[in-house]
């Protein structure tokens, strides 16, 4: 459904990502392990066409969306969380939203998205800024959504948030998965986390994918290892 090869990016002269290939189920989650500086936001970037890449084809159901522009990558049901979130923190939660509304929408916001998230309708007029760090990654999940995605894309949702709502985050994935039928590709650090939702785990280091278990065969301990400095 989502079907990577031959992947390469970088920066400059420096590649980062070498002939990643990665095949993605419609409604499975894949979560990319890594440590700090591996590849994971170079990898998300080229997905999205923020960062190009040198080589490599990118297909969504059959599409090939490398070489389109970010937006034509929305359009074709891309849609990417960034780490950080970077959602807009002087615009309202309503305004946030808005942002990833297709024009056709008029800028109503799906009654589904409000379902999932009801913390947002209660907060749609406050400022993004003013929204605790797991209520802004809602957000940013709930503004990708809006794109009525066909993948989603989501880079380290986890940092900087309380356990507590990490597991509120997790729950709800797997419910927008069930729901949408959406893919999934998650990266991550934290490990709890990904044995929660992830169907399947790749390491990527120095922008290659090193290691591939099935949540079956996912053995923690040795992912870990991958993941400890
Ligand atoms: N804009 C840039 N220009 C040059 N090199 C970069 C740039 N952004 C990242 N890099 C380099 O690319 C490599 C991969 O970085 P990347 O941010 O993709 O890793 P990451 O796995 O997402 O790590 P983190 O968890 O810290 O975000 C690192 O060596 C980094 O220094």
């Amino acid at each position: 459904m989502f079907s990577i090869s031959n992947l390469a990016s970088g920066y400059g002269q420096s590649q980062i990502l070498h002939d990643l290939d990665l095949d993605v189920d419609k409604q499975e989650i894949v979560a990319v392990m890594g440590r700090n500086g591996m590849g994971k936001t170079t990898f998300f970037k080229t997905l999205m066409g923020i960062v190009n890449q040198t080589r490599g084809s990118v297909k969504v159901d059959g599409i090939e969306v490398a070489g389109m522009d970010t937006h034509q990558r929305v359009e074709n049901g891309v849609a990417y969380v960034p780490q950080g979130r970077m959602i807009f923190p002087g615009m309202t939660v309503l305004e946030n939203i808005q942002t990833g509304l297709p024009a056709s929408a008029g800028g109503k916001v799906p009654e589904d998205l409000y379902q999932l998230f009801p913390v947002l309708h209660e907060m749609r007029k406050r400022k993004g800024g003013n929204l605790s760090g797991g209520q802004q990654q809602q957000l940013a999940i709930a503004r990708a959504l809006a794109t009525n995605p066909k993948v989603l894309l989501l880079d380290e949702p986890t940092e900087g948030i309380q356990p507590s709502i990490i597991k509120d985050i997790a729950r709800t994935l797997k419910e927008i998965r069930t729901l949408r039928g959406l893919t999934i590709v998650v990266s991550e650090q934290v490990l709890s986390f990904t044995m929660e939702i992830a169907d399947r785990f790749l390491v990527i280091e120095k922008g290659r994918f090193v290691l591939e278990e099935s949540r079956q065969n996912a053995d923690e301990t040795t992912i870990s290892r991958y993941l400890s400095v």
